[in-house]
């Protein structure tokens, strides 16, 4: 569509030094899905930051609520309500036109809802203290802020990347990295690459970083993919998610061209972690209720009936099975039943907690060696013995 504002006016390239190289090592991008072991990236609180916070606005001492802030339209909205309703934490809004609900089971919580740049915008200024928002609006509108800290990176919705993308032919044939790219002998200073983008602080910073002289970002705030083709820029940096948006545009990503990884996060403003009473146990809360539940979400807990002389051998059988191997292992017990009036033991029970993708093998072996009855149910919740972020999110506030 063509509704999208273009701004004229170049978005100057950031002058200040790149990053120091931990801040980047500790960004969801360098521990994204994609590049580490899911689990290893899991387990991190991230300062989004290279600068001490800004003159600190003081905490306003007149309320004493926490507010999260969630976001009020967009894909996100939906889904984050959705999330929030399966850790039991049912947000309810009395008024579909009011911007302010609550959550029954938290009752010192109050929910606002905001456009997912203002929730930023919002813990930087002290009228929220916890937000859910996807992780390319915390590092864009958070600008490097000493003063948002990642609780939760990996809510596991709204998982895109924000990327450069240039068009599939023409000049850019054969065009297949950012180093391509900025090699153009094409761009001048009379003619310089023209990035269209939503993104102008991690565009401008990303450009910098790799090396581009001769280029203009110019802004805009959506439909970018049809600025190529209609000839008002040269590349994009914008979200992608299945690719789709750019195929049909007749746009490709290049190499190095991944800007930012992206999902929906749990953001905290670290003056309230420290100073407003009742954040820091909110926040565990939330935690341990999210990382319970997105633990559980991938597993299934199988309860099947072994007939067997004892625990242990039955134990020994379930073991040798690849598809089994249970949080600790399986848990076997005795199932007493009445034979010619005796109570006997013939048969022993078996539950174990299974990855969803594992199911169907796991009950083919179990019928190999006997299994019957098998029930499979959903989980709610996998309480580890300790929340892993909870852990770095006290180191990372010093406590
Ligand atoms: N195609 C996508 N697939 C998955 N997640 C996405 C996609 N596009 C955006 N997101 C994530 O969802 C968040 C909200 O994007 P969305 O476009 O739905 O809302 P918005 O930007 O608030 O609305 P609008 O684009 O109408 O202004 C983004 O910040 C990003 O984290
Ligand atoms: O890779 P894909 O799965 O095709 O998704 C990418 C598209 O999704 C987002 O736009 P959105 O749908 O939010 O529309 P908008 O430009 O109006 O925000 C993003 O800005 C891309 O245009
Ligand atoms: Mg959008």
């Amino acid at each position: 569509m063509l509704a999208a504002r273009l701004h004229p006016a170049a978005i100057p390239l950031p002058q200040s030094p790149s990053p120091p190289p931990s801040l980047r090592l500790r960004s969801p991008r360098a521990a994204s899905a994609r590049t580490l072991a899911p689990r290893a990236a899991a387990a991190s609180a991230t300062a989004v930051s290279t600068k001490p916070a800004a003159a600190a606005v003081p905490l306003s001492a007149d309320r004493n609520v926490v507010r999260i802030g969630l976001p009020s339209k967009g894909r996100m909205a939906e889904q984050t309500l959705s999330l929030l309703k399966s850790c039991q934490l049912a947000v309810r809004q009395l008024n579909p036109r009011q911007y302010t609900a609550d959550v029954p089971l938290i009752p010192n919580l109050e929910v606002w809802f905001q456009r997912p740049k203002d929730i930023v915008r919002k813990l930087q200024s002290g009228d929220l203290d916890l937000g859910i928002v996807g992780f390319d609006t915390v590092s864009e509108y958070g600008q490097a802020s000493d003063d948002l800290v990642v609780v939760h990176d990996a809510l596991d919705f709204g998982q895109c990347r924000l990327s450069l993308a240039v068009p599939k032919g023409g000049a850019f044939e054969n065009i297949n990295s950012v180093e391509d790219l900025a090699k153009m002998p094409e761009w001048t200073e009379e003619r310089p690459l023209r990035v269209v983008t939503g993104f102008g602080y991690l565009g401008a910073k990303f450009l910098k970083e790799n090396g581009f002289k001769h280029v203009t970002l110019l802004s805009a705030d959506g439909a970018l993919e049809s600025f190529p083709p209609m000839g008002m820029a040269d590349a994009i940096v914008d979200l992608v998610s299945s690719g789709t948006t750019l195929r049909e545009n007749n746009l490709k990503e290049i190499e190095g061209g991944v800007v930012l990884e992206s999902q929906a996060t749990l953001v905290a403003s670290r003056r309230s972690l420290h100073k407003r009473e009742g954040v820091l146990e909110i926040t565990h809360e939330l935690l341990e209720r999210l990382e319970a539940h997105l633990r559980a979400s991938t597993e299934l807990m199988v309860t099947a009936n072994m007939r067997g002389n004892s625990a242990e051998e039955v134990a020994e059988r379930v073991l040798s099975l690849t598809s089994i191997c249970g949080l600790q292992g399986p848990t076997i017990s005795p199932v007493y039943c009445r034979r010619d009036g005796k109570v006997a033991l013939e048969y022993y029970a078996m539950n174990v907690v299974v990855p969803q993708k594992m199911i169907y093998k796991c009950i083919q072996q179990l019928r190999s060696i006997g299994g019957s009855g098998v029930l499979v149910t959903k989980l709610t919740y996998i309480f580890d013995e300790e929340t892993p972020r909870w852990r770095n999110l006290l180191t990372e506030l010093g406590l």
